[in-house]
This record gives structure tokens, sequence and C-alpha cells, in this order.
């Protein structure tokens, strides 16, 4: 492929294009919060976590207030993998014994996290990594499922050990660290009502956190470019009741269910807009919130 080589002259005018067209949408969103779910999967390579660090810390630097909210799930796994613990996932959750609790925080609170906060430090912005058992952020308690057996149509419910669903959100903490340009980058681990730890899915921690802030967009960063018709194609707006119709006659399926419910929850609890987008696509932060295309599924009241 060639690349295009400008004159300076032609090169700052092209700047001024972009951003004279990227300023009202900035506006929109001056002093607001965005929550951003990033998802182990969309992390991808290196060069990809380093675009989507410099697209939080210009948004920061345009007056907007981003969380970061990060999964890691493939990352857990192949670290499970490597110390030879068997993990297996029920009702798209991970079943979380003692052993693995512990491997969960490690990897999300530990090297997840502070990899995130490095690569946005390194763009320029003062990131801060915590998890939801920082200044009891989250406490959760424990989450039970209850699945069908397709033959026998038998129910049974699930015992999934140590995970947790948010029951509480303190933002406290959050509420001293946003407007201070500082970058909060938050684990989904919470804290057990008795002291111990639990193992929450990052979409539904993610829809906790933008619902208790009042975010006016949830972001949510996967490897598909959002909500596929039944023929995969993008459906780039959906409304909570039109959202409910897919899941109901199946397109919507898979990981893509509780995403959508997490989104719907957020809805409801006061955000403004959830977009599900394809976080492997660079700049996807930027091109959802500064275009007036947009990217992804936007899904609305
Ligand atoms: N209608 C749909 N549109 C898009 N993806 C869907 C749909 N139905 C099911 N999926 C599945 O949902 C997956 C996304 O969920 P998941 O793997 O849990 O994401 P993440 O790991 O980013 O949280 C997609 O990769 C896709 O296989
Ligand atoms: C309970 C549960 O399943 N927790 C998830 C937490 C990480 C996560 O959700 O990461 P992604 O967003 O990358 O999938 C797990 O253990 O994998």
């Amino acid at each position: 492929m060639t690349e295009t080589v400008l004159s300076p002259i032609a090169e700052a005018q092209l700047q001024a294009e972009v951003l004279a067209k990227a300023l009202p949408h900035m506006q929109r969103y001056d002093d607001t919060i965005i929550v951003v779910k990033y998802g182990g999967h969309a992390m991808g390579d290196e060069d990809l976590a380093r675009h989507f660090a410099r697209d939080i810390v210009l948004l920061e630097q345009a007056g907007v207030n981003p969380v970061v909210v990060h999964g890691g799930g493939p990352q857990i796994g192949a670290m499970l993998e490597k110390l030879g613990i068997k993990s297996e996932f029920a009702a798209g959750l991970r079943v979380t014994d003692k052993a693995t609790v512990e491997i969960v925080e490690m990897v999300l609170a530990g090297s997840i996290n502070k990899q995130i906060v490095g690569f946005i430090n390194e763009a320029g912005g003062k990131a801060i990594g915590l998890c939801g058992k920082d200044g009891n952020m989250v406490r959760a308690r424990k989450a039970t499922r209850t699945l069908v057996d397709p033959g026998s149509k038998i129910e049974q419910v699930v015992d999934l050990g140590f995970v947790g669903e948010p029951d509480t959100v303190d933002t406290m903490v959050l509420d001293q660290i946003l407007g201070r340009d500082l970058v909060p980058v938050l684990a989904p681990v919470a804290a057990a009502v008795d002291g111990g730890t639990y193992n929450v899915n990052a979409d539904t921690f993610a829809g906790a956190i933008a619902g208790a802030l009042g975010a006016k967009r949830l972001l949510m960063l996967t490897d598909v470019p959002g909500v596929l018709d039944k023929n995969k194609q993008l459906i780039p707006r959906l409304t909570i009741a039109e959202a409910h119709a897919l899941i109901a006659d199946g397109t919507i399926s898979g990981g893509m269910i509780p995403k959508v419910e997490t989104c719907i929850y957020a809805l409801e609890k006061g955000v403004e807009g959830v977009v599900i987008l394809d976080g492997k696509v660079p700049h996807a932060v930027l091109v959802e919130l500064l275009t007036d295309h947009g990217a992804g599924t936007l899904i609305t009241r």
C-alpha cells in the first residue's frame, strides 16, 4: 500500500477540517461521564491497546470524563490453563472456585489493570487503577443461575461459586477522581458483603457503574461490529423494545444476550445511550463519539 505524503499546509488543512467536524460532537459530551467497557477480546495486540489509550486520553483532554471498565476473560483462561486449573462456563459465566477466584483477581486487578493504566499514562494521561473492592465501590452478592436441560426440560440451579452480581455501588471514590484530569480504570472484582472476593462479569460491572454514575454513554467494546441481524448485517440503532424482540426470536444469542441485557439495565437506570461496537477497529471510541455516522449499534430507550 502506498502512503500519500501531504505537504505541511495540506496536512494542517486536513487536521482543521477533521477538528471542525469533531468539535460539535465534543461539545455534546463536554463534562459528561462516558463509561467504556473494554472487553478481553477487544484488547487484541499492543498497537490496538495503544490506540485505545490515546483515544481515552484525547477524550479526557477534550473535557469528557471517561471511566474504563475492563474485562479479561481470554487472559484469565490462558493463565488458568498455564497453571493446569480447569475452567468452565455456565450461562455465560465462569464457574469460579476458590483457586480460580485468586487467579481472576490476580489477572484482572493485577496484570491487565496495570497494563491498561500503563498504556493510558504512556499516552499522556494519568490513570488510576482500581477494582470494585477499593473504597467498597462495588459490593456483590452471590449469583445463581437456573439452567433448563434441553431434553428433559428439568430445571437445575447451578452453583457458580465465587461469582457475584453487583448489589450496591458506592461512587464516593469515583466522585473524588472524576473532573480532576484522572482516568479511573476499573477491574470487575467486587467485595462480598462478608469480606470475601467475587468475580463479576465485566459487562454487568460496567452497566452497574454506568447506572450509578448516571453516565451519558456506555460504550461496550467487543469483537463484532455491533448487534447483527439474521443476515449478519449491522443494526445501527435499536430501542429497548426492539432489542427484547431480537432476543425473543433468537437473532441475539450467546454472549450477546447478557451484553444487551446489561445495556437495557443501564438505560433503565438513566444512561442516555448505550453502544455495542467493535473494539478491534482502530480508534473505535473516537469514531463512535466524534463522527455523524458513529460506529456499532446504538441502543436507546
Ligand atoms: N445478533 C448478534 N449480533 C452480534 N453478535 C452476536 C449476536 N448473537 C450472538 N452473538 C455473539 O456474541 C458474541 C459477543 O459476546 P461475547 O463473546 O460475550 O463478547 P465479549 O467477550 O466482548 O464480552 C459475538 O462474538 C457473537 O458470537
Ligand atoms: C463471572 C465471569 O464470567 N467473569 C469474567 C470476568 C472477566 C470478563 O467478563 O471479561 P470479558 O469482558 O473479556 O469477557 C471471567 O471470569 O471471565
